[in-house]
């Protein structure tokens, strides 16, 4: 046989038919829902009268809409509705629902892979652009329409023109104190936001391979943001070790043989993908957005470009619309950008591991006395686990506000908003213009950065602050 790419794999697993011309029509073996881009979904299935096909492969939670400060005091009527409705849909329907008071309740993509539904070699769709998250699993994951969310709770299926293949080749090692989220922020400022557009990425390389779960899932949530269909990392260890015991994962001899088939999705030696890009991990410094595009960053240890070095008349201007709403001057060290609000969260860097990075930064600092800062974890599962290790405590002794799970300031769909001017350092994944509130200034940084940030007032090299031996007190 031809040696083929994970990624032809778990395609030529899940085609159910193919004709020249045409997309292909794919089973989905998991299908992940939330309250924003299902609710026309339910409703065209209850006006064509047809039942959810497999409500056993499709699991739906909260996230979007919920207040983290106070959950169950839902102010927005808009906001209560989607969640009413959401409430009212999985019951009519026979979906299991993380509501607010369920304990697994949180981000989409932080509970699929915590509760074990999400699996190496699985198709998986959510009406969310971030559902490439998955992909570190080895999983085919990527995001669909709200009428492709009707069409999968009808059927199972999804019609998908097929996309290219695009190596990501990660060489090298990320340096002391460069996280994973620095890793994606520099490949999209190197390479665009829309170098991947029509592919499917898979990440490779020795830098892809020692990152851990939680690493990989945050290199493959940004996969969008460089306008890939999806992202793929191979199962190895790692995968199998964090997969075993979740509960929807097979368990005992079950897992043993699962092993056994994931261990043969990865590309086999001779397969050839598309196109293919490198970067070498070690020459990667922590990251800061200057603009309003995830694309638009630098080091941590640059200036704010001067739109006039950009190559083309198109990126010029861009910069400079970008420089006129973010308020800032060509030129300035980004050290120098003084910040108002941090938010530690998302789907992208509010996992545990990425809590406990903050946490180190935070203890036994304070945060800045003009500086608003929050954690909020993305899963319940992450808070408890949080809470467990006194993390939390680190935060508030620190003067971070320490909330509920949900989708927070990663967009303004609930009470965490930016005001008109404020500038944020955020752990999300998008920096558009009015994405945390109209008005609102968006960096995105690590969670490492960003609590360094909310301590000092200003982005810091956080490198600086981990290095052993160094006066906390005088850095600050
Ligand atoms: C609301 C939802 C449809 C949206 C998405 O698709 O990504 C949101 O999660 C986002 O991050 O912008
Ligand atoms: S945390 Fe942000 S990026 Fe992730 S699903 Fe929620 S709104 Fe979208």
């Amino acid at each position: 046989m031809k040696p083929r790419t994970m990624f032809e794999k778990i395609w030529d697993a899940h085609v159910i038919h193919e004709e020249p011309g045409k997309p292909s029509l794919l089973y989905i073996d998991l299908h992940l829902v939330h309250e924003v881009t299902s609710p026309q979904a339910f409703e065209g299935l209850r006006l064509a009268g047809r039942r959810v096909r497999r409500p056993d492969l499709t699991f739906a939670t909260m996230d979007h809409n919920v207040p983290t400060a106070d959950r169950f005091n839902v102010k927005d009527p808009i906001s209560r509705q989607q969640m009413e409705t959401l409430t009212k849909n999985c019951e009519e329907f026979g979906i299991t629902l993380a509501d607010l008071n369920s304990p697994d309740q949180g981000i989409v993509h932080v509970i699929g892979p915590e509760l074990g539904l999400t699996l190496p070699g699985k198709t998986i769709v959510c009406g969310d652009s971030h559902t490439s998250t998955h992909g570190a699993f080895g999983a085919l994951a990527f995001g669909i329409g709200t009428s492709e969310v009707e069409h999968v709770l009808a059927t199972q299926c999804l019609q998908q023109a097929k996309p290219k293949t695009l190596e990501v080749h990660v060489k090298g090692e990320l340096g002391f104190g460069v996280t994973a989220k620095d890793l994606i922020l520099a490949i999209i400022a190197k390479f665009g936001t829309d170098f991947a557009t029509g592919y499917v990425i898979e990440y490779t390389g020795e830098a892809i391979r020692k990152l851990t779960m939680e690493e990989r899932m945050t290199v493959c949530n940004m996969s969008i943001e460089a306008g890939a269909r999806a992202g793929l990392i191979a199962p190895d260890e790692t995968t199998f070790a964090y997969l075993k015991g979740r509960r929807y994962a097979p368990q005992g001899e079950d897992f043993l043989r699962a092993v056994e088939r994931w261990k043969q999705l990865r590309t086999d030696p001779g397969a050839t993908y598309d196109h293919r890009v490198e970067i070498d991990a070690s020459e990667i410094a922590p990251q800061v957005t200057w603009g309003t595009s995830p694309g638009m960053g630098t080091d941590i240890t640059g200036t704010v470009p001067d739109p006039d070095s950009f190559p083309t008349e198109a990126q010029r201007k861009a910069a400079k619309d970008a420089l006129a709403y973010m308020g800032l001057t060509p030129g300035t060290p980004m050290t120098a950008i003084k910040i108002d609000r941090v938010f530690i969260g998302s789907c992208t860097n509010g996992r545990i591991e990425d809590l406990r990075r903050a946490a180190e930064v935070a203890k036994g600092r304070r945060v800045a006395p003009h500086v608003h800062a929050m954690v909020v974890p993305g899963s319940q599962a992450v808070k408890q686990q949080a809470e467990r290790e006194g993390l939390h405590l680190i935060f508030q002794e620190a003067g971070f506000e320490w909330r509920d799970s949900g989708c927070s300031m990663c967009l303004a769909m609930n009470p965490d908003v930016l005001q008109e001017g404020e500038r944020c350092a955020s752990t999300s994944n998008r920096n558009f213009e009015g994405r945390q509130g109209r008005g609102g200034r968006t960096h995105l940084v690590s969670p490492d950065m960003a609590a360094a940030a909310a301590i000092a007032g200003h982005f810091v090299d956080v490198r600086e602050w981990k290095r052993e031996g160094v006066n906390k007190e005088v850095l600050q």
